[in-house]
């Protein structure tokens, strides 16, 4: 499996957000996008979504050009977790998480067993089970995250995209969050995720992207993540440092500087 963005250029209207951004992302991998707010990080996925028509190049899946792809095979293979969520009904939790099946099941087909089991594991594996009977409406904004990453793993998709998937959860649930992404990719699962957090690109990520208004990075934590880029794309001074975690690897960490 492999998503190629070649040249890709998007916006709304006339206005274009993001100009020729090239990247490709194949099973097994995790892209991290960091960039400031407002650079193009969610236009950008909604591009890729098909969401927002492109202003220029093209997307392919595995060699075939997305705009050519029905969006029911789309839906099998993609998979989304949005920034944000607002909860149109009093669905419960399993409800949410069963949507996920959605591209799977035929046209008015209930949900079966089996897709219950899917979607009861997908909660399971983010340890937020005791949410299955919980109205969705009325769990915390965290929690409604980890829900909504419950429902895309739900739909097996083989490219798991998300905005920001840790942006409302606790410190804790951040890292698991993490952990629990770089599982999936080593079982096979692409990932692109956005984040605010230079430290999560060191924890998991294969690879980064560095978006700024001007200029588009892209490569490995240590070429981008530097205290020179970072200063470029947040303007503020950082400094990289360096731990060994308790396996005895080395782990870098960036830490923000106050003049
Ligand atoms: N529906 C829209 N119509 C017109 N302009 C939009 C629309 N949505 C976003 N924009 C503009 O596009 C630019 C990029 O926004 P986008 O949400 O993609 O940024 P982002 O990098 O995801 O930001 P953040 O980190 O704050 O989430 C911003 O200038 C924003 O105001």
């Amino acid at each position: 499996m492999m998503l190629e963005v070649r040249d890709v250029s998007c916006g709304y209207g006339k206005k274009m957000v993001v100009e020729k951004i090239t990247l490709n992302v194949v099973k097994g991998e995790i892209l991290c996008l960091l960039g400031p707010n407002g650079v193009g990080k969610t236009t950008f996925f909604k591009s890729i979504l098909g969401f927002l028509k492109l202003m220029g190049g093209e997307i392919l899946l595995d060699g075939e050009n997305i705009s050519q792809i029905p969006k029911s095979r789309f839906a099998k293979v993609v998979g989304y977790v949005p920034q944000a969520h607002t909860p149109p009904f009093p669905f419960s939790v399993l409800d949410v998480v069963l949507m996920g099946r959605t591209a799977h099941l035929g046209l008015f087909a209930l949900p079966s067993q089996k897709d219950v089991k899917i979607a009861e594991n997908a909660l399971e594996m983010l340890g937020v089970s005791y949410l299955k009977d919980r109205v969705y409406t009325e769990i915390s904004g965290g929690e409604r995250q980890m829900v909504l990453i419950a429902r895309a793993l739900t739909q097996e998709p083989k490219v798991l995209i998300m905005d920001e998937p840790t942006s409302n959860l606790d410190f804790g649930n951040q890292i698991r969050v993490l952990e629990r992404i770089k599982r999936l990719s080593e079982k096979g699962l692409a990932v692109i995720m956005t984040s605010h957090f230079p430290n999560h690109v060191f924890l998991c990520s294969s690879k980064v992207a560095l978006m700024q208004h001007r200029s588009f990075l892209v490569g490995n934590a240590d070429e981008i993540v530097t205290e020179k880029n970072l200063k470029s794309a947040y303007g503020i001074d950082v400094k990289i440092t360096s731990a060994m975690d308790q396996k005895g690897n080395i782990i870098k960490a960036c830490i923000p500087l106050i003049n």
